[in-house]
């Protein structure tokens, strides 16, 4: 159900101005330090400042509202936007809820401000209702506040509690019941007040350039994982299952990738992934290409089994219809999904709010940039932080490893907190 937010009335349509500048400050000291709204890698990206709009969103259809909603405001919006380039021009923040039942509410969010760095060219978005007189003053870029130190620990599933859980599964799986499932578990600390999550998101960003370093809303993380981008027609995604550790030297770093590209119980557990990413494309997309054979990708934490996904639109779906298709692929739930789904909801004792999610940004004409909220924590108002981690359940899984799994998961938000 949409909540009614502040939906534009005729008299409230979206006047959006965007400009090139020669703007050379880091984005991340431009954003609000208690809610950071920022969109990064290597050093590209996007930052939020401001809210001209803020949609909620929640139950089972949340996305498929949202794609609504968002194709009015886009058709009432006044753009000028000479730069034509991806994030420039109008352009929402999201993150959506992992579960049609959550308690926690899935968010579009328009910027006052939006400041972009793409290819070698920075721009400045102005966004205003047009009920409103004037624009918001121009970002100031701030030092960082003081510096601190938070340690996450165990928060509704135990580590004891996590691999009893992951032996259900396996016992579920072999009994037939599914295929795979996608167990996690949660760690939670508390902030001191007035905390610069600024910190947090630099260290992640600085950690993991090759990832999507995300803050919205409070959720704040560095995904590997590619849900979606669309731009002009063309649809990509970065499928990911399949997890190693990094070996301590060069040699057992090589035998760690090795061994992962040649696990069938990777191979097994990324196939399923990557088969429901084909699955939810295919209505909307023709000449769909995947890498003949996974290939590792080395993160300085771990390794993954990694497929990209290519192909071109052959419907007008925007990227939030697409986030719609394509959620909750294997990746994150399981096969098939309504069993994986249940069985999460079953043996999780938490609601995983929007980790494993999709996270990113939309713009005008639909095009976007999804990753699926891995790697991550959500910063309540009041301070509390709880950080997800999780792992591919098959009928090969021992329940140690994928508790073990689990903290290399986990080291980026562990890391970057403490
Ligand atoms: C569910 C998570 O990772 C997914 C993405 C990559 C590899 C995964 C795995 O090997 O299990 C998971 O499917 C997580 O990071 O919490």
């Amino acid at each position: 159900m949409t909540s009614p937010g502040t939906l534009p009335t005729a008299t409230e349509r979206l006047v959006v101005e965007t400009q090139q500048v020669d703007d050379t400050r880091s984005l991340l000291t431009l954003v609000d330090p208690q809610r950071p709204l920022l969109w990064l890698r290597k050093g590209c990206g996007l930052a939020g400042i401001g809210e001209a709009l803020r949609l909620e969103f929640s139950g089972p259809d949340r996305m498929r509202e949202a794609a609504v909603v968002w194709r009015d405001i886009a058709a009432a919006a006044t753009v000028e936007d000479p730069l034509r380039m991806p994030g420039t021009g109008l352009v929402a923040f999201g993150t959506f809820a992992f579960d049609d039942s959550s308690a926690q509410t899935s968010v579009l969010l328009v910027p006052q401000i939006i400041l972009g760095r793409r290819d070698g060219t920075s721009w400045i978005t102005r966004i205003r209702l047009d009920a409103t007189a004037s624009d918001a003053p121009d970002p100031l870029a701030t030092a960082f506040g003081p510096t601190y130190r938070l340690t996450l620990t165990p928060g509704a599933e135990s580590p004891a509690g996590f691999q009893a859980h992951v032996a259900d599964a396996v016992d579920r799986i072999l009994a037939g019941d599914l295929s795979k499932v996608v167990l996690s578990r949660d760690l939670i600390g508390h902030l001191p007040a007035d905390a610069d999550l600024r910190r947090i998101v630099s260290d992640l960003a600085v950690g993991y350039p090759d990832c999507w370093t995300f803050a919205v809303d409070g959720l704040l993380g560095s995904s590997p994982e590619t849900l979606v981008s669309v731009q002009d027609g063309s649809v990509t995604a970065r499928v990911l299952a399949g997890t190693a550790s990094r070996g301590a030297d060069a040699a057992s770093d090589q035998d760690a990738a090795v061994n992962l590209a040649t696990s069938a119980k990777d191979q097994d557990e990324h196939q399923f992934a990557v088969q429901s990413v084909l699955a939810s494309l295919r209505p909307h997309t023709s000449h769909v290409l995947t890498s003949e054979i996974p290939f590792t990708l080395k993160l300085p934490n771990l390794w993954h089994l990694a497929t990209d996904v290519e192909g071109t639109l052959t419907d007008n779906a925007t990227s939030l219809d697409l986030i719609d298709a394509l959620h909750p692929t294997a990746a994150v739930a399981g096969s098939p999904t309504p069993a994986a789904v249940a069985l999460i909801a079953e043996l999780e004792p938490f609601d995983r709010g929007r980790y494993a999610g999709p996270v990113g940004w939309v713009g005008a004409d639909g095009d976007g940039e999804w990753a699926i909220a891995l790697r991550c924590a959500q910063v309540d108002q009041d301070g509390t932080v709880t950080a997800y981690a999780g792992g591919g359940i098959v009928a090969e899984s021992v329940p140690e490893k994928e508790l073990a799994e689990t903290r290399m998961k986990f080291r980026p938000i562990v890391d970057a907190f403490g």
